[in-house]
C-alpha cells in the first residue's frame, strides 16, 4: 500500500500541498482531481520523489520512502509514466522497451546490471519486448527512431516503458494529453487493463471527467494544495466543488455573475476556463467525504 501523511511542500510562501494524508490501495484506480494550480502534479511529484517534500513522508508497503531519491522510489516499486525525457531518442522503440525490459529483467533493476542473465535470455527479453509493443499497438513502428516519432507514439511509448518496469504502483499524469482520437484508446485500454489485473496501485490525475467517471473507483479532489474530497465517484462527481469546477455549476444560492467569476484562482493564474469554487473547503464539498476544514 501506498500512503501520504502530512505531506506538504512550500514554494517560499506559497504551500502548493498542504498536510495531505491519503491511502491508496492495490486493485484500487484513484482519480485525483481539481482545479488548475490545486497541487496534483505537485503531489505526484512528491510520491515519485521529483520533488523533496517541505514535511511529512511517503511510505511504500509500510517502508518511509521520504528519504529515497526518484530511482530509488522507482526500484521501490513506484512508477511514473511522465518523462518524454526517459526516452533514448537515438534508439528505435524496440531498443526503448528493450533496454527497459533488461533493466527490470530478474529484479536486474534492483540489483544492478548482469550482462550475463541479461544474455543468457535474450530470447526472452525480445519476447516480453514483443509483447508490450503489441500492447501499445505499436509493433509496425518499432524500427522507428524514436526522435522521429509524433507526441502521441512518443506517449505510448512511455507508457510501454512503464509496462516494462513492472511497478506494483502506477502513477499516470494526463495520460492522453496531447493524443489525437486514435492515440487515446490505446492508453485508456492500457489502464483497463491494469486494472483488471487487480493487484496494481494505480494513480491517475485527469481533467477529463468522462474518462474519471469510466475507470476511477475513488476519487480524491485536491483545491488549494489540501485534500478537500474523498470518495465514491459518484458521491465526489455529484459534489459541489466538482460540479463547479469542471462542470460550472454554480452552488445553491449563488448568482449566475458569481458561478462565472474567477474568485478562488491564485492571483497570478491564467484565466481558467472551468474557474475554480470560491472559498473550497469543508462548506464546497458537502457531498464528498470532507478530509480537511
Ligand atoms: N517548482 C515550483 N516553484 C514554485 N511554484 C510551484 C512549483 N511547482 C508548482 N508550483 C505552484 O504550485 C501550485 C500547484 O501546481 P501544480 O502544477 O501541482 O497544480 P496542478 O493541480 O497539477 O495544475 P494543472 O491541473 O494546471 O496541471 C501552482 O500554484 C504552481 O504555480
Amino acid at each position: 500500500m501506498l500512503a501520504t501523511r502530512d505531506l506538504t511542500v512550500r514554494f517560499g510562501g506559497h504551500v502548493a500541498v498542504d498536510r495531505v494524508t491519503c491511502s491508496f490501495e492495490p486493485g484500487t484506480l484513484t482519480a485525483i482531481v481539481g482545479p488548475n494550480g490545486a497541487g496534483k502534479t505537485t503531489y505526484f511529484n512528491l510520491i515519485s520523489g521529483q520533488l523533496k517534500a517541505s514535511a511529512g513522508e511517503v511510505t511504500l508497503d509500510g517502508r518511509d520512502v521520504s528519504g529515497l531519491s526518484a530511482s530509488e522510489r522507482t526500484r521501490a516499486g513506484l512508477g511514473r509514466a511522465f518523462q518524454l525525457t526517459n526516452l533514448f531518442p537515438r534508439l528505435t522503440v524496440l531498443e526503448n522497451v528493450r533496454l527497459a525490459v533488461q533493466a527490470t529483467r530478474d529484479g536486474a533493476h534492483r540489483r544492478g546490471f548482469n550482462l550475463w542473465s541479461i544474455w543468457s535470455d535474450h530470447a526472452g527479453l525480445l519476447a516480453r519486448a514483443d509483447e508490450i509493443l503489441a500492447a501499445v499497438d505499436m509493433k509496425a513502428k518499432e524500427h522507428e527512431l524514436v526522435a522521429s516519432l509524433p507526441h502521441g507514439d512518443q506517449r505510448k511509448l512511455e507508457v510501454a516503458l512503464l509496462m516494462a518496469l513492472e511497478p506494483s504502483v502506477f502513477m499516470f499524469d494526463e495520460p492522453t494529453a496531447g493524443m489525437n482520437a486514435a492515440e487515446a484508446p490505446v492508453i485508456l485500454d492500457l489502464i483497463r487493463q491494469l486494472k483488471a489485473d487487480r493487484s496494481k496501485t494505480i494513480l491517475l490525475v485527469e481533467h477529463k471527467m468522462d474518462v474519471v467517471r469510466e475507470l476511477a473507483d475513488r476519487i480524491i479532489v485536491l483545491h488549494n494544495g489540501q485534500l478537500v474530497a474523498d470518495g465514491e465517484p459518484a458521491e465526489v462527481i455529484a459534489s459541489p466543488i466538482v460540479q463547479e469546477a469542471y462542470l460550472g455549476v454554480a452552488p445553491a444560492g449563488r448568482d449566475a455573475q458569481d458561478a462565472s467569476g474567477s474568485a478562488g484562482r491564485p492571483d497570478d493564474a491564467p484565466p481558467h476556463p472551468n474557474p475554480p469554487p470560491r472559498g473550497g473547503g469543508a462548506e464546497d464539498t458537502r457531498a464528498g467525504r470532507v478530509e480537511k476544514p
